[in-house]
């Protein structure tokens, strides 16, 4: 039998417009603190802002909206393209525009990712969690994930915040973890512990801010999971999820949050409830990025009130 060319086959992207999955010139998986500082030096030589949180916008959050999104508020800001930066990868995601913006939100210097990276786009959960690992070594001590979710728990609506209590890594259970391979001491822990991922104080504090912006009745909390993607779930896969206790659905931020627990920064995370997540069969609705970016901008201004203002609230409990 003829062998198949693969390049030939519908639907296969030719190697060469694949991310390379690099394994630091072979010396393991992951880079190495070194390079990394380097791409954190490149950063801190090329601006004077010294930001202590760092944002990542998820999908229809501060990428994809002009004008309205919090990355385009952000004052004075100095951007950086990521195919402009040393060892970043490059956001492939509709949605996620691909650069990095210092600036002031409010009165706070902050470094805010204007997309992310994610497993299904070809990235190894090392790299598509890197940005947090120069996050760290830029000085950075809070992490604030944003992300688009699907809400399972019942309860939910389209347009809900909800403030990320607990993950689930669904992905970890099946032996893919951001932090695989060697461990370098100097960003962390060989076992990091993960049962107070999410910070406590900060947590609290997001519940008075939306009392004092009146938005608690449509902010919740609870718990997240990531899966792999890119393709949306089974009725069966998520009423799985739904018996064990999950309350929104996506494909992100579980590693990120791995990666910045390990290397000790303060984690805070919100997911925007985008769709509902169908658990029947007889249901005629079907999940799709197009709303999920729809019902981000639909959310935009609320987003950017509520995270300015938690921002503020937050680096008010780090010691100057
Ligand atoms: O998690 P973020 O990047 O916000 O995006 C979510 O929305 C996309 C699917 O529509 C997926 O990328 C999912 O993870
Ligand atoms: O329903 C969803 N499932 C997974 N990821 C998502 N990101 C936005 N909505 C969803």
């Amino acid at each position: 039998m003829a062998p198949i060319n693969a390049s030939e086959v519908k639907g296969y992207a030719p190697k060469e417009v694949l991310p390379e999955v690099e394994t630091d010139n072979g010396k393991g998986i992951g880079y190495s603190y070194d390079t990394l500082q380097e791409t954190a030096n490149f950063l801190l030589s090329r601006t004077s802002v010294r930001p202590r949180i760092g944002i990542i916008c998820g999908s229809g959050m501060g990428s994809y909206w002009k004008d309205g999104s919090l990355a385009d508020h952000i004052e004075d800001p100095v951007r950086f393209k990521y195919e402009d930066i040393p060892n970043f990868p490059v956001s492939t995601v509709e949605g996620h525009t691909g650069q990095l913006v210092f600036g002031k939100l409010g009165d706070v210097p902050v470094m805010a990712m204007q997309g992310r990276f994610h497993y299904y786009e070809g990235y190894p959960l090392w790299k598509c969690c890197l940005p947090v690992r120069v996050m760290k070594l830029i000085g950075i001590k809070v992490l604030m994930a944003t992300n688009a979710a699907g809400g399972l728990k019942s309860a939910y609506k389209v347009g809900d915040i909800m403030i990320v209590k607990d993950h689930i890594n669904m992905m970890g259970f099946a032996g893919n973890n951001p932090l695989h391979g060697p461990n370098d001491e100097r960003f962390g822990p060989r076992f990091p512990p993960m049962n107070r991922a999410y910070n406590y104080e900060y947590r609290k504090i997001a519940k008075e801010v939306a009392k004092e912006l009146s938005i608690d009745n449509i902010v919740r909390e609870g718990v997240y999971t990531c899966l792999g993607g890119p393709n949306f779930e089974t009725v069966a896969e998520l009423n799985m999820l739904k018996m064990v206790g999950v309350d929104a659905v996506g494909m992100s931020t579980v590693h990120e949050v791995i990666t910045a627990r390990h290397c000790d920064m303060h984690v805070f995370a919100l997911s925007l409830i985008t769709n509902e997540c169908v658990v029947e069969y007889d249901h005629d609705a079907e999940a799709n990025h197009e709303e999920v970016l729809d019902v981000g901008r639909m959310r935009q201004d609320i987003l950017r009130k509520y995270v300015t203002k938690l921002v503020e609230r937050f680096n008010k409990t780090l010691t100057p």
